[in-house]
């Protein structure tokens, strides 16, 4: 409204100019000129008013769309599955919630507000010049039209060009990123200097498309420049021409050179327009293929949200990644509150077994049942609000200890807070300055791996889960922090059913059931007695373990 209203003031000045020259300079009738300049200052400042009041409205409202645009985008991501971000980078990620999101709110603060304050200002301005002179006004029309043709070439060839520089973007993002998150690595092996040229590298070449996109606007530029010239140029002569043969008076000549630039504006900024349009299109397109992204594992029609206590069960299950058979021929069952250990080789699937629990990924054939249900007829929010993990790869959130504890569960105490660190025996949490409260880098900087995995472990105690999965997540503790804090997993209150995926005898012997995996089968299972006297695989690994053990003593 203060648009339509501003934009209607703006055409009142011109009027009364001409109604100055005519009536008051040509015609003589001076009474009139104190009231024509009292409306010329009323006109100019109510529009400056109306003005302040568009433009506020307008980044009010553009602000809004983009952080609705952020959340959602936001939102939407997080909803995705393991899959997508298997394929998907950080870097890549980052540049559509930042840049992509930008050029939105760019297109929106601006353009959208300019399209409709030119749309408005080119009918209003034609129908009025129309109405003055409607020859004059063809005369100008014709020269300035081929600017539309101007602007639609500029469309094509900038789309392109917006898509080559956004995903460009996405790639220096990502490099950016990741030598940052990994800059003690870069350094560790001195490959700074490779890793600074390489992104100097991909700098280079975001100037050279960005020079490239700068030379197509350059290219179009100067010829909607001189039609719009040149229509001016028309405008003078014939208007004046009109002037002379009687056609139009002086005032409506003087009228009409104000209001033509109502016609020029509009099409000059077509340009413009069409240049954030294609950077809005080719964003906007990116954010869209985010958003036709479904999750690929999501709850059937018939889930339901049931309690769990725990037991879980493998029946002849067979998975892959998209390749290879990981998983084949997967069976067992670990009775509710139950310690299964799993061991194996390097890269022979017990990761991606114990993911499947959390369906974390589609298995293809077979079953896991969560006390004697499916778990895809469990809902995932039930599934993994019953679950704990511990991943192999330890991340810690650049917060305090206890925020990423709590993390496990929200509403615990600061009573349950310290009791599940002590639990994870990370007494040294006690021995820092600010205790829990202390803030830890970013992915735990700051802290040993085996203080990390002490976090990430009470952060999965915390939880008080019915089913627990502990990743190779005792790796970095020495022998008797393990067996201590292996100890009181065993005893917790809430008595999880336990996954543990390790490599030492020690941290597994324990176990209601060992398995032993390779090449994605298990080979062995039983408890440790069991497998001892077995002498398979598992009694080959005890012998190397306690070899060195007993080498140990004998040098000792
Ligand atoms: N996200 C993934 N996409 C595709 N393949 C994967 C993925 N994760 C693991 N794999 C492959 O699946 C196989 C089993 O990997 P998995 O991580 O389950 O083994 P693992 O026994 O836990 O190994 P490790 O002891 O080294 O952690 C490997 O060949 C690995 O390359």
């Amino acid at each position: 409204m203060a648009m339509i209203l501003s934009l209607v003031l703006d055409f009142f000045n011109p009027l009364i100019t001409r109604a100055i020259i005519d009536r008051v300079v040509i015609g003589g009738e001076r009474h009139l000129l104190l009231p024509f300049i009292a409306g010329l200052f009323g006109v100019t400042m109510s529009r400056a008013i109306l003005g302040y009041t568009k433009e506020y409205l307008f980044d009010l409202f553009s602000t809004k769309v983009v952080i609705r645009l952020k959340d959602d985008t936001y939102r939407h991501i997080m909803k995705l599955s393991f899959k997508y971000f298997d394929t998907m980078n950080t870097g890549e990620l980052m540049a559509r919630m930042s840049e992509d999101v930008e050029n939105v709110w760019n297109a929106v603060a601006f353009g959208l507000r300019l399209i409709v304050e030119d749309a408005l200002y080119f009918v209003l301005a034609l129908g009025l010049l129309t109405y003055f002179n409607w020859k004059l006004t063809l005369i100008c029309l014709l020269i300035m039209l081929p600017i539309a043709w101007i602007a639609v070439q500029l469309e094509k060839r900038s789309t392109k060009s917006y898509e080559e520089i956004s995903d460009h973007i996405a790639k220096l993002n990502t490099t950016a990123q990741e030598n940052i998150a990994g800059v003690r690595l870069v350094k560790a092996f001195s490959r700074e200097r490779h890793e600074i040229g390489k992104f100097f590298e991909m700098n280079r070449k975001n100037f050279e498309l960005n020079s490239k996109q700068t030379k197509i606007m350059s290219d179009y530029f100067p010829p909607i420049e001189l039609l719009t010239n040149l229509a001016v140029v028309a405008m003078v002569a014939f208007g004046g021409f009109f002037v002379t043969t009687g056609e139009m008076t002086l005032g409506t000549l003087v009228a009409f050179s104000t209001y033509i630039w109502n016609l020029i504006w509009p099409l000059r900024d077509m340009g413009w327009l069409i240049n954030l349009a294609s950077q809005n299109k080719s964003s906007l397109g990116k954010l869209e293929k985010i958003f036709k992204e479904e999750p690929s594992i999501k709850d059937s029609e018939t889930a339901a949200g049931l309690p769990i206590s725990g037991k879980v069960e493998f029946r002849d299950l067979t998975f892959s990644y998209g390749g290879e058979n990981v998983l084949e021929d997967i069976s067992f069952t670990a009775g509710s509150g139950s310690t299964v250990a799993i061991m194996g080789t390097t890269g022979s699937g017990k990761s991606s077994l114990t993911g499947l629990i959390g369906r974390y990924y589609e298995f293809q054939s077979g079953s896991i049942l969560i006390d004697d249900v499916p778990i895809r007829e469990i809902t995932l929010e039930a599934l993994r609000r019953n679950m704990s993990v511990v991943p192999q790869d330890t991340f810690l959130f650049s917060d305090t200890i206890e925020s990423n504890v709590r993390l496990g569960r929200r509403d615990a105490t600061d009573a349950e807070v310290i009791e599940a660190l002590d639990l994870a025996c990370a007494d040294f949490v006690g021995e820092l300055s600010d205790g829990p409260a202390t803030i830890i880098g970013e992915r735990g900087v700051g802290l040993s791996g085996g203080q990390k995995q002490r976090i990430a472990i009470a952060r999965a105690i915390i939880r008080r889960s019915p089913i627990m999965i502990l990743d190779d997540a005792t790796s970095a503790l020495d022998m008797d922090t393990e067996y201590k804090l292996l100890r009181n997993l065993k005893h917790l209150p809430s008595k999880s059913t336990l996954f543990i995926i390790a490599h030492r005898i020690s941290a597994v012997k324990n176990a209601d059931l060992i398995l032993i995996m390779e090449d994605g089968r298990i080979i062995e299972r039983g408890t440790h007695e069991e497998l001892v006297a077995r002498g398979g695989a598992y009694y080959e690994v005890y012998r190397e373990q306690f070899k060195d053990f007993d080498s140990l003593r004998e040098e000792a």
